[in-house]
């Protein structure tokens, strides 16, 4: 079974005063429904919530205070998703409204639980409609917008192509709302090509991450060996053009063999509590011959965690990798730099990896 997520930005749910877009909606409806078989799944990303929500409070300006766009976001969510449950259903196809939170992404537990539900919808032949539970998110925790949400519920469900619909036609040399010569950038074999180009924030006032979310949602599938398009989701034909194989919008080619999913979760959305700093020694170690952190390795231990967080890995104030953490914060102060015979005598049940290889991603060269 493939499964193609194809994630709406607010601007195209809603237009500029907060209404749903109904031939915005039922176009999308109609190209997953037509290609929904056995074989072939989709999973959409609805953005809108907020600005819906504000519509119906009859709010104009967008607020700044978090716990307004939240109310405004509770209000909205269940608009957003009656429009795409009555849409999809025209065409007999089943939906399930999915709302999930960093958390989520971050507790490796709910990450599995949340894959499972999804696997078991798909398999069920229901759309899953996914948007970020704006109530209970904090600025720490929230995803900031939904291309990075998409990104992760791709290599959550192992996608074969996430679609990034939006209100440009693709990925430009320059934002064109501002530069009428800004050209449309039609493929990306690796992210050092964008170095080039302005890649800006949003140009809508309801929208959060603009393109340069979008390059970061690519890049980020793109590693984990899922290919990218980033395109307009106003042209009907755009999207069937995409599902059909063919080339719409800018195409971001996947970079490399997918990744084990642990490791994937590790690199992506596992937040990351303290730094280590090697010396050069494991720093060669780790990167060149894929070793364990050891702690005779680690000059020096930065912030408070716990055994099991994520740490980032740093070198010459380069971060060169990250991983699980087998020791809490303060006891890991009093065995670095000390050989594994010291470390036993002082902490004799400690594992004698700081951070075990299986438990560790690299992230530099
Ligand atoms: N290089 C660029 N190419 C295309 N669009 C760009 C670029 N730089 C900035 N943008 C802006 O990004 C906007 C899309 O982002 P955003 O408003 O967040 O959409 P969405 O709500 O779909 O996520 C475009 O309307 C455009 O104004
Ligand atoms: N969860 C929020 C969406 C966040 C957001 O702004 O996303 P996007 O428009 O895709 O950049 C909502 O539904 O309003």
């Amino acid at each position: 079974m493939a499964t193609t997520v194809v994630k709406l930005g607010s601007a195209l749910v809603a237009d500029d005063q907060g209404v749903v877009r109904d031939d915005v909606l039922a176009a999308v409806s109609e190209e997953i429904a037509k290609r929904s078989t056995h074989d072939e799944r989709f999973v959409i990303v609805s953005s809108g919530a907020i600005a819906c929500g504000l519509r119906e409070l009859g709010i104009t300006s967008r607020p700044t205070a978090m716990e307004e766009l939240q109310a405004a976001s509770a209000v909205g969510q269940g608009i957003v998703y009656r429009a795409w449950h009555e849409h999809l259903g025209r065409w007999g196809v089943r939906s399930a409204q999915v709302l999930l939170t960093f958390f989520d992404m971050a507790q490796r537990a709910h990450y599995v639980n949340a894959r499972h539900t999804l696997a078991t919808l798909l398999r069920w032949g229901v759309v899953p409609v996914v948007n970020e539970n704006d109530t209970t998110t904090t600025d720490e925790i929230s995803f900031g917008d939904n291309d990075f949400l998409a990104a992760q519920v791709a290599i959550l469900v192992e996608a074969r192509l996430l679609v990034l619909l939006t209100d440009t036609a693709g990925l430009y040399t320059a934002d064109p709302r501002r530069d009428p010569a800004a050209r449309l950038v039609s493929e990306v074999r690796d992210p050092s090509e964008l170095r080039a180009l302005e890649v800006g924030g949003s140009g809508s006032e309801l929208g959060s991450g603009g393109m340069r979310s979008k390059v970061a949602a690519a890049e980020m599938v793109t590693g984990a060996g899922i290919p990218c398009v980033v395109a307009s989701g106003t042209d009907r034909e755009a999207l069937a053009t995409i599902l059909e194989g063919g080339r719409a919008g800018t195409y971001f080619h996947a970079r490399r063999e997918r990744e084990q999913s642990f490791k994937l979760w590790l690199r992506y959305a596992k937040p990351t509590r303290g730094e280590l700093l090697v010396d050069a020694g494991a720093a060669r170690a780790l990167t060149e011959r894929g070793s364990s952190l050891l702690p005779v390795g680690i000059v020096e231990v930065r912030g408070e965690f716990e055994p099991g967080d994520a740490v980032e890995i740093r070198h010459d104030g380069r971060v060169i990798g990250k991983g699980i953490v087998n020791y809490g914060s303060d006891e890991l102060r009093r065995v670095c730099g000390l050989t594994s015979d010291r470390v036993r005598q002082l902490l004799p049940h400690a594992s004698e990896e700081a951070v075990h290889r299986d438990y560790l991603v690299v992230l530099a060269p």
